[in-house]
């Protein structure tokens, strides 16, 4: 039995709706995301949204990340302030990045931005590299990495920005299957990086979204009622189903994925 408390709250959606042309896109979503504290380890937050396809997922990471305000209710982070664009990293499907300049210059952009690194944005970045296995390609442009190399500098971006959040859109799409498996352990890898650093994964990878996950929020629609809410939360570490390697095999998570499918 794992140990584990969901202390405070990180981030709080409260009756988000969502309206396009008087279509409703997103309605009543209510969800919190808390702090996990694991006794004598450091472990930030995985969450997964996950919903079929065209359901409203890239919508709630718009209005979630700040960038598209909600029509009605809204999102909360640390001390009930109301999010805005910036407060998240965001790191879009296709890891936009800029094209003009080399992955170092990038990267300092970003560490010049967390005012904890100052003075220390080299020392951190080559750090990171290291660990991300990046030093080789400090100094090329974006155009000249393989698409698992663009996503970690993505990442590692939004970490040296020292965003507590990080959003991410459908980060396994895209991707060959050995790099999906080096993507799942990068996200774990960052999850045990600080215990505020909460990952909020939009997907529709079920499988490898959910392993990586603590929490999965299951977006989907009701009979007779317009627009997308959160139909179900799974809590995966209740389930021992959080912080495994090789959880893909055990039955207990394939009974569980195969839940999440019958609720899409
Ligand atoms: N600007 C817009 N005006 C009107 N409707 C929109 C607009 N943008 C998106 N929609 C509609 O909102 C719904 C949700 O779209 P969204 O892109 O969030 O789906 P999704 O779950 O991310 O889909 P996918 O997994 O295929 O990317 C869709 O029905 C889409 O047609």
């Amino acid at each position: 039995m794992t140990v584990y408390n969901r202390e405070e709250v990180l981030l709080q959606a409260t009756n988000v709706q969502l309206t396009f042309d008087q279509h409703p896109i997103l309605r009543d979503i209510n969800f919190c995301i808390r702090n996990i504290t694991r006794p004598g380890l450091l472990q930030g937050q995985v969450v997964t949204l996950i919903g079929r396809s065209g359901i409203g997922k890239t919508q709630l990471f718009k209005v979630l990340s700040g960038l598209q305000a909600p029509t009605a209710g809204q999102i909360t982070i640390h001390n009930n302030k109301s999010v805005k664009a910036g407060d998240m990293g965001v790191i879009f499907q296709n890891y936009y990045l800029f094209e003009w300049r080399t992955v170092y210059q990038s990267l300092m952009l970003a560490a010049k931005k967390n005012k904890q690194l100052w003075g220390m944005e080299k020392q951190t970045i080559e750090r990171y590299a290291e660990q991300f296995q990046l030093t080789e390609h400090l100094h090329v442009y974006p155009q000249q990495l393989s698409g698992g190399q663009r996503q970690r500098v993505s990442i590692l971006q939004q970490l040296l920005k020292g965003s507590d959040f990080i959003l991410l859109d459908e980060p396994f799409s895209g991707l060959d299957v050995c790099m999906i498996d080096k993507a799942v352990e990068l996200l774990l890898q960052v999850s045990l990086s600080d215990e505020l650093k909460t990952l909020i994964i939009v997907s529709h990878d079920i499988e490898h979204s959910v392993a990586i996950s603590d929490t999965v929020f299951i977006l989907g629609t009701e009979p007779g009622k317009e627009g997308a809410t959160i139909k179900k939360e799974i809590d995966l570490i209740e389930r021992d189903l959080a912080w495994r390697k090789d959880i893909r095999r055990e039955k207990r998570f394939v009974e569980t994925i195969e839940e999440i499918k019958a609720c899409l």
